[in-house]
């Protein structure tokens, strides 16, 4: 089970909005399709959508194969613009669309179309191939965190359906599991989308590691009842600072856990990090529409007409987090000084 699958011109989407009850696919021949997928979220997760939106950038390239260079870096740039404007604030979007049109100014002068599409099609390969490897770096560096058999909590779902293979915090869960020191998972559900009912318990179901629903809720309770010792997240953007953006509930999490002396990880590549931003009052917060919030499945869940305020993240500050686990390795605070090595590692 693939989110994101490029074969043969087409970018094949897996639909998780209609995950757990349905399993079905989207075929996008187009990058408009794919710009509309990511936008509905039936592709999701930050790696997922910056490799999502990677593949889009050659199907528009594709497109446009017949006009003149001039026409052809004119238009997908403008392709560009308009993918960047789907969703505000993972950044491995911007890193993933920026990364594409880098290849253009790489190209010889006397490259034609052809060659273009050529090179953007293998950087979008490049960077899926990438997060597959990144996410097994970061599977064995997370695991070390683990040293003995625990429960752990997760939000939110940072797992294979929100990058390119097996997840990021999920992937660290899912290592440390075969080692046998994380025994069980307990998932927020994660309103108001529920990624965490719909996904990270049909993930880990899928695979076998025993998991425990709650409602967003029941975090505390489950903290202050001892029935976790660690909570392990996925990021969207980290900021220079360590100032971490995350799914919204993830922020209540941090809070409980440090209340509650239980260790905080993220899990999260370096395409994750915006190394151009000092700190999380830097990140742009997605607010999505109200029906997310009144209704459930179809059904009306508030009085009609009532105002919501409905942010699809929020920021944890940085001294709630224990440590950032990333292919490189376990950052640890003062997050300025380890993340400016990280920087430096991506160079
Ligand atoms: C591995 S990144 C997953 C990250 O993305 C999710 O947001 P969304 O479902 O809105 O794309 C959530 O913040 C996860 O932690």
């Amino acid at each position: 089970m693939h989110a994101v699958v490029w074969s043969n011109n087409c970018l094949t989407l897996l639909n998780q909005t209609l995950l757990p009850a349905k399993v079905e696919y989207i075929d996008c021949y187009d990058w408009q399709r794919a710009a509309e997928a990511i936008k509905r979220l039936e592709v999701r997760g930050a790696p997922a959508i910056g490799a999502a939106a990677a593949f889009a950038l050659v199907l528009g390239a594709r497109a446009i194969a017949g006009l003149t260079m001039p026409e052809f870096r004119q238009k997908l740039a403008d392709t560009a613009e308009a993918l960047q404007q789907t969703r505000p604030t993972a950044v491995n979007l911007f890193w993933a669309i920026n990364r594409m049109m880098s290849v253009l100014q790489k190209l010889p002068e006397q490259a034609d179309t052809l060659a273009a599409i050529a090179a953007l099609e293998q950087q979008a390969l490049a960077i899926a191939q990438e997060d597959k490897a990144v996410n097994e770096k970061m599977a064995v560096h997370g695991a070390k965190l683990f040293t003995s058999p625990v429960s752990v909590l997760t939000h939110c779902n940072a797992g294979a359906l929100a990058t390119v293979a097996i997840g990021t915090a999920l992937g660290v869960i899912h290592e440390a599991w075969s080692q046998g020191n994380i025994t069980r998972v307990f998932a927020d559900e994660t309103r108001p989308l529920l990624q965490g009912a719909r996904l990270t318990a049909w993930e880990l179901m899928q695979a076998g590691i025993p998991v425990t629903l709650i409602t967003d809720n029941m975090a505390g309770w489950v903290m202050k009842n001892n029935m976790v010792q660690a909570v392990i997240v996925g990021a969207d953007r980290i900021a220079l600072n360590g100032d971490v953006a995350n799914k919204i509930g993830t922020y209540s999490v941090a809070v409980l856990a440090k209340e509650h002396g239980i260790p905080f990880y993220v899990a999260a590549p370096t395409s994750t990090f915006d190394f151009t931003i000092h700190s999380g009052a830097d990140i742009p917060i997605e607010e999505r529409c109200a029906t997310e919030v009144t209704s459930l499945g179809g059904n009306c869940v508030a009085p009609q007409g009532v105002e919501v305020f409905n942010p699809a993240f929020d920021v944890t500050p940085h001294p709630l987090v224990t440590a950032i686990i990333t292919e490189f390795g376990i950052l640890r605070a003062p997050y300025n000084q380890a993340i400016s090595q990280l920087s430096k590692q991506c160079e």
